[in-house]
């Protein structure tokens, strides 16, 4: 039997009670909104968007905004009470746990949520998608994937009637930030870091961020839409930016490419497949341009063929957009009786397994410079069908300590043939060092 819709509980249809749970970056600017655009979001809504409270740590810490914009009173450290009394609740406040318990405590008291919590999705959201559905409630999250770009909703309802083969780009914005220090001031990896913390952009730990964690539950939640199958973060394949060295951001240039954090998620014929790693981008590249915590991400589809949505992927009033967004979509869809669009995991796919991926890789090493050494590393990659696309050897010939640098990019090869590839070269007498094995993409 199908259950009744979730009807508003306040017993004035002219207002909706909004529960905030978290006041942090986006929180604030959630808070900030939602008191002074009040009388747009009440046309805009069909209903007066009423802050009963917001949940925190600690009621008593001074915080900007709080009896100023937002009044003092409504800060609760009882969480749990304000969603009880809510017929919206906006989770804000991250991590598993007690988002998780809350937002379920919403959904069954037939409140309507809105989250940013990619990490929380990437890993459970098949639980709470059903009970979502079957309380006929909204659980929307366009905050959680590349901040204010509108990429979740295109994805899930503008393609609802297309094939996706593929969903490629830059979805962290914490992650280009650092990159893009590194390559455009030589700024170093914990420096740039830094300034991305108190931007506004990082995780509340920031190895979510730089360890690809992030982009990979943001990656799972894409390849769930694009292509109506099941993807949970622990089946994305990835690498975060630790490994990434200041030398490999000069040789990237020396070569046209910048060195970007990709998310990369694809139907082939065996399934869907689904990594984040640090990639080279030709420096023409649109995704090359995408400079600072922006983010891009190219979708191409049957139909539509291929699609590209750019902005700001992190920070309070990027995200605070699209929870808002997402806010006066569940509020129409509550005042009309019904619930917005649904999760569908009708196709089931086969996940891949990391090292079925197949793409370009650029392979920098230190070799001894004698005669027949390139000849014996080429050997090893013929041994292996890895073919080579080009060689380059980077030092001169007069090197003062009998080496060379060779940089060596092949043409697509599947991930297992080449990690065997690099072990068996790195065997060999004449290497002395691989200094970096990065892959290729955008080419
Ligand atoms: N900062 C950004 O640019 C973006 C953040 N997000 C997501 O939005 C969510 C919030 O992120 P931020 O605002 O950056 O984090 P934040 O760390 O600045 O704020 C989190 C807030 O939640 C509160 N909180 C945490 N646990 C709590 C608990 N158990 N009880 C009561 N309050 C609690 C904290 O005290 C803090 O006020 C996260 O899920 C994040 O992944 C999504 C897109 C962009
Ligand atoms: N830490 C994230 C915030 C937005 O999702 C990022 O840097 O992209
Ligand atoms: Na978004």
């Amino acid at each position: 039997m199908t259950p009744e819709p979730a009807a508003p509980t306040t017993g004035d249809p002219g207002v909706l009670r909004v529960a905030l749970l978290g006041y942090g970056v986006v929180g604030s600017q959630v808070a900030r909104a939602l008191v002074e655009n009040a009388d747009d979001l009440a046309a805009r809504s069909g209903a007066r968007l009423e802050l009963v409270g917001v949940a925190v740590r600690d009621a008593s810490r001074p915080r900007d905004g709080v009896g100023t914009v937002v009044p003092a009173s409504l800060l609760t450290e009882d969480a749990e009470a304000l969603v009880d009394r809510a017929d919206l609740v906006i989770e804000v406040m991250g991590g598993l746990e007690p988002a998780r318990s809350l937002i379920r405590r919403a959904i069954a008291a037939g409140a309507s949520v809105v989250t940013a919590n990619k990490a929380l999705l990437a890993a459970q959201g098949p639980e709470l998608f059903e009970a979502a559905d079957a309380a006929r409630v909204d659980l929307a999250f366009e905050a959680a994937v590349a901040g204010a770009i509108p990429i979740v909703r295109p994805v899930r309802e503008s393609l609802a009637g297309d094939q996706v083969r593929r969903v490629l780009g830059i979805v962290n914005g914490t992650t280009n930030y650092v990159l893009d220090q590194m390559t455009t001031l030589g700024l170093d990896l914990s420096d740039a870091l830094a300034e991305a913390q108190a931007l506004g952009f990082a995780e509340a730990d920031p190895t979510a961020d730089v360890e690809g964690y992030d982009a990979a539950a943001k990656a799972a939640i894409l390849a769930s839409l694009a292509f109506h199958t099941r993807v949970s973060i622990d089946q994305v394949a990835r690498e975060g930016i630790t490994g990434v060295t200041a030398a490999d951001v000069v040789a990237a240039a020396t070569t046209g490419h910048v060195v970007k954090l990709l998310a990369i998620a694809e139907r082939t014929a065996e399934g869907v497949s689904v990594r984040v790693h640090p990639a080279l981008v030709p420096a023409a590249h649109p995704l090359a341009a995408v400079h600072g915590a922006f983010n891009a991400v190219f979708v191409e589809a049957d139909g539509a063929g291929p699609l590209m949505f750019y902005g700001q992927g992190a920070g309070g009033r990027p995200t605070a957009s699209a929870v808002l967004g997402d806010l006066v979509s569940a509020a129409r869809d509550r005042l009309s009786g019904g619930k917005g669009s649904y999760e569908s995991a009708y196709a089931s796919l086969p996940v891949l397994p990391a090292d079925a991926a197949v793409t370009r890789y650029q392979v920098r090493l230190v070799v001894a410079d004698r005669p027949g050494v390139l000849a014996q590393v080429a050997g090893v990659l013929a041994d292996h069908g890895v073919s080579i696309d080009a060689v380059r050897q980077t030092t001169g010939e007069e090197s003062a300590d009998g080496t060379a640098s060779l940089l060596i990019t092949t043409h697509a090869a599947r991930e297992a043939s080449l990690a065997a590839t690099v072990a068996a070269v790195d065997g060999l007498g004449s290497v002395h060092e691989i200094t970096s094995v990065l892959r290729v993409e955008g080419v």
